[in-house]
């Protein structure tokens, strides 16, 4: 599973691995170079980092999975700023439909994803 928080949403994401840090545990996880960093520093997950959203991070996602070597992405979008980078969220989006790859965008979907993942 991949993890990326946009800035404004990074504490949140943080959160929601903390609950969900048990079942976490039994992924690969993959991380954008900032989100990635702060969830091994800070709930002790390891986390492979990529290089950060912005400097390709997230095209290295979008390359995942089109390679399908990756199951469930976490995104969580900030929904409230105009985003510089944009372009790399639909990017994402369209890879994710495109490949059928789960995607969620906020903590409910993700809970229910990882439910399902953490059930198989
Ligand atoms: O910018 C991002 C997603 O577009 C997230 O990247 P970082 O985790 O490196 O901040």
């Amino acid at each position: 599973m991949a993890l990326v928080a946009h800035d404004k949403m990074k504490d949140a994401m943080i959160e929601w691995v903390t609950a969900h840090a048990p079942a976490l545990a039994k992924l690969d996880l993959y991380g954008t170079g900032t989100t990635g960093g702060r969830i091994t520093q800070e709930t002790g997950l390891p986390v492979t980092c990529l290089k950060s959203g912005p400097l390709g991070g997230d095209a290295q996602i979008g390359a995942m999975i089109a390679e399908k070597r990756l199951d469930a992405l976490v995104f969580f979008i900030d929904p409230l700023s105009a985003l510089p980078h944009d372009v790399d969220v639909k990017s994402l989006v369209r890879l994710a439909t495109l490949y059928n790859t789960a995607m969620a965008i906020n903590e409910k979907s993700a809970t229910l994803m990882l439910k399902a993942l953490d059930n198989n």
